[in-house]
């Protein structure tokens, strides 16, 4: 039988313990902190300017999300940005380019850790998204329970890795399809669409838009609403839903590191990275 999520976040975290002891790093770029609300922690991701998915960031947000699941002091987790720039401007691009086989290996492996850790989380997950989200960026969306996006033109949110020349993975396609359709999602997958606000929430891909100071407060009413479920029964019930799509990943996990590590290798590909990360930095107004 395949092995159960417990068994891989224990064995996943103590590799992760190993490799924040490597980086030692003296920022702290995830900050967690209780909220007004009892049984409610607010994360916020602090890894200036964009909150790009570097290892070391990936690395400190597992860990803190551990920490969190195994307290028994918190029941749900509102996930939020303290950079100004973008709620994340995913995958850290400086991670996937010029390296070598043996880091993109380990690279791909902790973004599915963290992908398991969230989408088969028992807390009630809400993603308060105050600012851009991107490709990657939107893996914390997705595998959220419930999704707030600020009004505000800037926020654009959606999966937009064909325009990178890349391709989103099946585990990031697979929570989009469950949430907006497999119709919305084909369009929105192929042409890489970033959607703006008022079309993020008709599409589906955020349950709320609203003004971006009242983000925060309506995520805390919004948690307060699925706390007074219980516990267990709503578990059992997350459990039910999400366990087909997150058996497909760790039941594929190895051939899914392989398919990256080769696509991710071509010249083709790093070419195409590195002048999509080039334009980024022409961009600047
Ligand atoms: C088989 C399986 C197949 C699998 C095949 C492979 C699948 C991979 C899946 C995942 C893919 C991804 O997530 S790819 C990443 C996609 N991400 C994006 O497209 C978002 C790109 N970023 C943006 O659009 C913008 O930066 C945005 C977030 C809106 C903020 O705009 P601003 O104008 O406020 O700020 P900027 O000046 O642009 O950004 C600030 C600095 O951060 C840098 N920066 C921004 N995004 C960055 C990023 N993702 N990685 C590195 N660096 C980044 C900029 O270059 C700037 O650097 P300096 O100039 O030095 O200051």
């Amino acid at each position: 039988g395949l092995p159960d999520a417990a068994f891989w976040w224990k064995e996943r975290a103590t590799c992760c313990k190993v490799r924040a002891r490597r980086f030692g790093s003296q920022r702290q770029l995830v900050v967690v902190e209780p909220s007004s609300t009892a049984g409610v922690a607010v994360l916020k991701l602090k890894n200036l300017p964009v909150n790009s998915f570097s290892l070391e960031f990936l690395t400190e947000l597992i860990i803190n999300l551990e920490k969190l699941e195994n307290d028994k002091t918190f029941r749900g987790i509102i996930i939020t940005s303290d950079c100004p720039k973008a709620f994340s401007a995913g995958v850290d691009l400086r991670e996937i380019c010029g390296k070598n086989p043996a880091h993109y290996t380990e690279y791909w492996k902790v973004l599915q850790d963290l992908w398991l850790r969230l989408y088969l989380s028992n807390l009630v997950l809400i993603s308060a998204i105050n600012g851009p989200c991107a490709a990657g960026g939107c893996l914390i969306p997705l595998t959220s329970d419930y999704r707030i996006l600020a009004d505000n033109p800037k926020c654009l949110i959606g999966l937009n890795e064909t325009r990178l020349g890349i391709s989103a993975p099946f585990w990031f396609k697979d929570p989009l399809v469950n949430i907006i359709g497999h119709r919305a999602s084909e369009h929105a997958l192929q042409l890489g669409l970033l959607f703006p606000p008022a079309e993020a929430l008709q599409v589906g891909i955020v349950d709320k838009v609203v003004p971006k100071d009242q983000v925060q407060s309506t995520a805390l009413s919004v948690m307060t609403q699925w706390l007074a479920i219980p516990d267990h029964a709503r578990q059992l019930t997350k459990n039910m839903i999400r366990k087909p799509t997150a058996d497909l990943l760790v039941k594929h996990r190895d051939t899914d590191i392989q398919n990256f590590v080769s696509f991710i290798s071509r010249d083709s590909i790093q070419k195409s990275l590195q002048m999509y990360l080039a334009k980024l930095k022409q961009n600047k107004d």
